[in-house]
């Protein structure tokens, strides 16, 4: 959460020429209703159902980049579908990660002692990142067009 996925993603098929889309946000726009709503409705386990078909859908239909959630690679089925993909893992440290989305209510999973909460969830998931990603690309120190460049060089592709 806050790596960058999404703004990093809309720069990077600006510079392929290629469509963007986001899970998170092709799941508000089916559902009506905020990503914290639907956690809070009906919690998580129905929330990654609706993503696994949201990642369903894109990597059928679309062409292009698209952005996950930040927990997207918790569910098996998910990652089966990213399997063999060009999947990059923006990654950076906790203190980074409290800058960028810290008190951003917006997830709701950071909603509350957001330091502690994002060590948690990245002892949790840093594994499966590493397993289903085939570029590692640290958003630390770099802009997101930084970014974007670095996640261009690693993959091997060129702008259009
Ligand atoms: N490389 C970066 N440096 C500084 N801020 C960034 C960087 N990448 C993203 N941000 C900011 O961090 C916040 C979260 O970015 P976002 O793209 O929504 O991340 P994600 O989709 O991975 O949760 C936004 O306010 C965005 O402008
Ligand atoms: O890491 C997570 O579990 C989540 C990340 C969010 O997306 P971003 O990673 O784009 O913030 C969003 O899908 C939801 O709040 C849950
Ligand atoms: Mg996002």
């Amino acid at each position: 959460m806050g790596s960058g996925k999404s703004t990093v993603g809309e720069l990077l098929a600006d510079r392929l020429g290629v469509a963007f889309r986001d899970t998170d946000a092709d799941i508000v726009a089916a559902e009506g209703r905020e990503i914290s709503d639907i956690f809070v409705e009906e919690g998580e386990a129905h929330f990654r159902a609706l993503e696994r078909a949201a990642v369903r859908t894109a990597v059928a239909e679309h062409t292009g980049v698209l952005a996950l959630g930040g927990g997207a690679i918790l569910d098996d089925g998910t990652r089966a579908l990213l399997a063999g993909l060009p999947v990059a893992y923006l990654s950076m440290e906790v203190e980074e990660a409290v800058k960028r989305v810290g008190l951003n209510t917006a997830r709701p999973l950071l909603a509350v002692n957001p330091r502690r909460q994002w060590r948690e969830l990245m002892d949790a998931r840093r594994h499966l990142y590493t397993d289903v990603a085939r570029v590692v690309v640290a958003t630390d120190d770099r802009t997101p067009e930084e970014v974007a460049q670095a996640v261009l060089d690693a993959l091997e592709l060129k702008d259009a």
